[in-house]
């Protein structure tokens, strides 16, 4: 089997995007967040207090003739940004894009964070971590990915994250109409369970690639990149005005400046950010100030490869044994 669905940014800035599923019987669809940067599945539900919804759709468990409650299992779940969730778990079937897993574990919220009731047009995530990383308890629930393995064509979903378009997800098939050449493919470290890899190196501009190891995660979940300071401020050193604001928590520089691109190396490819990724958004709509989509990784203990880098290639999460992400150019 196989599924093809629409990667949807929520906002004109790509801040996250949001792919279309059906849960239940008969079909409830709602809009979720496809991270692979965590591996809970949860959603806005019937048992979320009203007071926490703010125009999301929900999973109304007792509409569905397939749900079933999964009795005294819970969840929690902490994000890198501070926001969380937690709840209660139900299975039901479950499908994206045309792949359907029955009883996949369905965790329904009771409760959100702000930031999550603030987003309406985001009604929950879909993990596409490694199933280790699961928040049920007392015992873990696997992925969508992870349960709908053993039906797929190839053990492999991929990300098209597009710039400030509609991208696609796919499962269980490479399509070979969205990328050119090949795709490289680099190892999978798949502890503590996030998809962490390295890239071999970098280039500011049209300056000379540097050969340097950088370990880090591919996260479609996060919106920006984050990489070591050293290579963070040589990026903005060729940027006139650049600042790395505390007020702002990161760096900013006059809306009008001429950014460079960034290049970065998965083995022997070498794959370019245009500089308008990197011209993230302006930091109030009326200011000439912006904030940039390259960010310092210092102090998350961690190098995240988020939605900036990832929508510059085509890539490939290979579920094989031992896992491999891939990369093509699109
Ligand atoms: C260590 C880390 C992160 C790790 O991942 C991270 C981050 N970066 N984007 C996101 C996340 C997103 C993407 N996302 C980011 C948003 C921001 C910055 N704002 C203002 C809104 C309204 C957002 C929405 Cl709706 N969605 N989502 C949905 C979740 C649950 C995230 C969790 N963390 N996160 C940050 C900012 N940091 C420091």
């Amino acid at each position: 089997d196989t599924g093809s669905a629409a990667a949807v940014p929520i906002n004109e800035v790509d801040i996250a995007y949001v792919t279309p599923v059906t849960v239940g019987t008969p079909p409830q669809t709602l809009m979720l967040d496809l991270d692979t940067g965590s591996s809970d599945l949860w959603v806005f539900s019937s048992l979320t207090p009203s007071s926490q919804v703010r125009g999301q759709e929900i999973y109304s468990p007792a509409k569905s003739s397939t749900s079933k409650l999964l009795s005294g299992h819970t969840w929690s779940i902490r994000y890198g940004d501070g926001s969380g969730s937690r709840g209660t778990v139900y299975t039901d079937n479950f499908t994206i894009g045309g792949l359907e897993v029955e009883s996949q574990a369905v965790q329904t919220a009771q409760e959100v964070s702000s930031s999550f009731t603030q987003e309406q047009s985001l009604d929950g995530l879909v993990g596409l971590g490694f199933s280790t990383l699961n928040t049920v308890r007392p015992s873990s629930q696997l992925t969508f990915f992870d349960n709908a393995r053993p039906k797929l064509d190839e053990e492999v979903f991929t990300a098209d994250l597009k710039y400030h378009a509609t991208g696609s997800y796919d499962f269980g098939f490479i399509d070979r109409a969205k990328y050119t050449g090949n795709i490289t493919y680099t190892p999978v470290q798949q502890s503590p369970g996030y998809w962490t890899h390295s890239l071999s190196g970098y280039a500011v501009g049209s300056g000379a690639f540097q050969s340097t190891q950088i370990q880090g995660i591919s996260d479609t979940g996060t919106t920006l990149l984050y990489l070591p300071t050293a290579i963070v401020t040589a990026y903005y050193r060729q940027v006139q005005g650049a600042q790395n604001s505390q007020y702002y928590g990161g760096y900013v520089f006059p809306c009008s400046s001429t950014l460079p691109t960034f290049t970065f190396g998965i083995e022997g490819a070498r794959f370019t950010i245009p500089a308008s990724y990197i011209n993230y958004t302006r930091i109030s709509p009326t200011s000439s100030t912006c904030y940039g989509g390259l960010q310092s990784s210092s102090g998350l203990g961690i190098n995240i490869f988020g939605d900036v880098a990832l929508k510059a290639a085509f890539v490939v999460f290979s579920g094989t044994n031992p896992p491999r992400i891939g990369f093509g150019t699109k």
